[in-house]
């Protein structure tokens, strides 16, 4: 029933029957046109002709001949099927034929200035002529840093080097007041007079490229702005200034909003980095009324759930074990998250306790109502970001950008970091406590704050008892005043916050202030003017160094890290496993032997006296963690 209503194989040809008869018919270009172009179609006839005699022979070498009888019966049959389709033609298309006659009759009636005439329609005699060039385009924003050149790393997987890169270097440093068309008055102002004229490098690389973007963004659709943006990747060295590089696009994004939800939670591993953090917030947002809240450990979470139902804030410090439990109670909504933060990223997604990070994506899904949480920007910041692909693909990153220093190898040191490697025979290991105490005997800056890594609680509170006993026993030559303390985890919370803020203070008299610690105290905190750090155990990773060296050095300032190394073993390990993966500025300092500082000469030698003190001393701890 449908075949017969519709046939497309008798449109077509109806069609073709059609267009014979109109090029059989008077010509469809006006006359005038026609009879100008005879002559000049000619030639194009000849090649048509020449086509159509090629296809032709085509045709001959394929079409099998045939008898001409055969021929007559095939021209009949085509004249009766032309005729069938005349009267086709002339019942259904009598309307359009009609039509047609009548536009030849007004054509002949038209005067010979009437008909158009295309060419001189075209004639552009005044019209200046052009090269055909390039239509002129707006200058391309070139962002000189950006590769994605994938790096050599002798074997290690470093899946974030696979990302978009956008490389800076130390000479980037720039005036926060160059910033006045994309940071707000009071932003700048709150900067400037509470940190510095100056943004770091990590800072304007990021200043430069991300906030831009994000005003850009948000100007043209708040909802879908954190997915336009993308998320951020930082492996910036310590000391640089990152908590300013995150915390002020953060600000100036959410210094607008009119009520206070949840727009940023900022995730650190540490209790002591949650009021680090929360200090430089409170200054930055300080005239705005942004609401930055804090989770405190001490506090008991239904108290914590009822605070913040109370008041929800904009910006919130926390912990990830922490956020778990306040997502579990429901005390707040991930709806109208537009940041997620890590700090120390490496350090957090190493900690998998109570799944925190699936937990967060999961959430984030469900309260965004998307298959992919990309309607929030993930700022990933660390010193030594992560090199484990699993643990990065857990933050189903969207579209990430990676912004590190120009550098072939995984870690940045701070360019004002002298490291010094001191080599002890393993025959001598047995006075390494007293080579410590020569050493920071022979160290002489005006304020000395001395941080001593050891690998234990145990060995903490040991060589802090040691230390003591040989400076009261006046084992070396010099006199000098010390404060020595052990920070360490069989300590409580308050009491290692009460050390570190001693040590941190300046004391009127030059006292040699000395805390020896486990590494604990080797992430993020921001201790101002550690003087040195002393490696008295080697650490166990290029990473855990960074961050211990990263101690001092900080905000550009100068500093010396000491590495005791113990026979060849630690020599070597020291070279291939640590130094392998830092990379230092070409015009910053190089490791360097000991010996050729003039004050470190004889720090490895021991006196008569000085032994026969030292074993009493040895004696002494004994009785003393005996009697303990
Ligand atoms: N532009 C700046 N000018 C001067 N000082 C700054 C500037 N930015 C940050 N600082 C200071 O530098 C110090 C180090 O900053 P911050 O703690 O953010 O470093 P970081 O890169 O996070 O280091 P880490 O990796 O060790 O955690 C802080 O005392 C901070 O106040």
């Amino acid at each position: 029933m449908f075949a017969a209503r519709f046939d497309p194989t008798a449109v077509q040809s109806v069609a073709v029957d059609q267009e014979e008869k109109v090029r059989a018919s008077k010509p469809v270009v006006p006359q005038k046109r026609r009879a100008e172009s005879e002559e000049d179609s000619e030639e194009d006839e000849d090649e048509e002709k020449d086509e159509v005699d090629e296809n032709e022979n085509v045709r001959e070498n394929h079409i099998p001949e045939e008898n001409p009888s055969d021929e007559e019966d095939h021209k009949s049959d085509v004249e009766m099927d032309l005729a069938t389709n005349d009267e086709v033609t002339s019942s259904k298309y009598s309307g359009v034929y009609s039509r047609f006659q009548k536009t030849l009759q007004i054509q002949d009636k038209l005067a010979p200035y009437d008909l158009v005439n295309t060419e001189d329609e075209n004639d552009n005699s005044d019209t200046e002529q052009h090269e055909l060039v390039p239509i002129p385009q707006p200058e391309i924003v070139r962002n000189t840093h950006l590769t994605t050149e994938v790096v050599n790393l002798k074997g290690k997987s470093a899946a974030w080097l696979h990302t978009a890169r956008v490389q800076y270097d130390s000479s980037m440093v720039k005036p926060f007041s160059a910033y006045k068309d994309i940071l707000n008055d009071k932003l700048i102002s709150n900067v400037t007079s509470k940190f510095s004229e100056n943004a770091f490098p990590v800072q304007t690389v990021i200043l430069d490229t991300v906030v831009p973007k994000m005003n850009f963004a948000q100007s043209v659709n708040k909802k879908s702005f954190p997915r336009r943006v993308g998320d951020i990747l930082v492996n910036a060295s310590t000391g640089s200034g990152k908590t300013l590089a995150y915390s002020i696009p953060v600000v100036q994004c959410l210094s607008k909003r009119t009520v206070n939800r949840l727009r940023c939670l900022i995730v650190v591993p540490t209790k002591i980095l949650i009021h680090q953090v929360f200090e430089t917030l409170v200054k930055l947002s300080q005239g705005t009324s942004l609401i930055t809240g804090i989770s405190k450990l001490e506090n008991s979470l239904r108290e914590e759930h009822r605070k913040f139902q109370a008041q929800e804030p904009d910006i919130l410090v926390i912990t990830p074990g922490r956020l778990v439990d306040h997502l579990q109670l429901n005390t707040f909504s991930l709806k109208n998250l537009k940041f997620l933060i890590l700090d120390e990223a490496d350090r957090l997604l190493n900690q998998s306790f109570q799944n925190w990070c699936s937990v967060i994506m999961e959430r984030l899904k469900t309260d965004k109502e998307e298959m992919h949480p990309v309607s929030v920007i993930k700022m990933v910041f660390s010193a030594t970001l992560t090199t484990n692909t699993e643990k990065l693909h857990g933050l189903q990153l969207n579209r990430p950008s990676l912004f590190m220093m120009d550098s072939v190898k995984l870690y940045h040191l701070p360019k004002q970091l002298q490291e010094f490697n001191i080599k002890i025979p393993t025959a001598k290991s047995f006075a390494k406590p007293l080579f410590a105490l020569q050493l920071i005997a022979a160290l002489s800056p005006t304020d000395p704050r001395i941080l001593v890594f050891v690998r234990s609680n145990e060995a903490s509170i040991r060589l802090a008892t040691l230390l003591e006993i040989l400076v009261n026993n006046k084992v070396l030559p010099i006199e000098f005043r010390t404060q020595i303390a052990s920070i360490n985890s069989n300590n409580t919370k308050g009491l290692n916050s009460k050390l570190i803020k001693q040590f941190a203070s300046s004391s009127p008299e030059k006292v040699t202030k000395i805390l020896v610690a486990t590494d604990l105290m080797s992430r993020g905190i921001d201790i101002n003017n550690v003087s040195h750090v002393i490696n008295y155990d080697l650490p166990i990773s290029s990473q855990q160094y960074v961050h211990r060296c990263g101690r001092t050095a900080r905000a550009q300032a100068s500093g010396e890290a000491f590495n005791l190394l113990v026979g060849k073993g630690e020599q070597t390990f020291w070279s291939d496993n640590i130094d392998s993966d830092l990379s230092r500025d070409l015009d910053g300092c190089r490791p360097k032997p000991y010996e050729e500082e003039q004050a470190l000469e004889n720090i490895l030698e021991i006196t008569k006296d000085a032994e026969e003190n030292y074993k009493d001393s040895l004696e002494q701890l004994k009785n003393n963690v005996t009697s303990k």
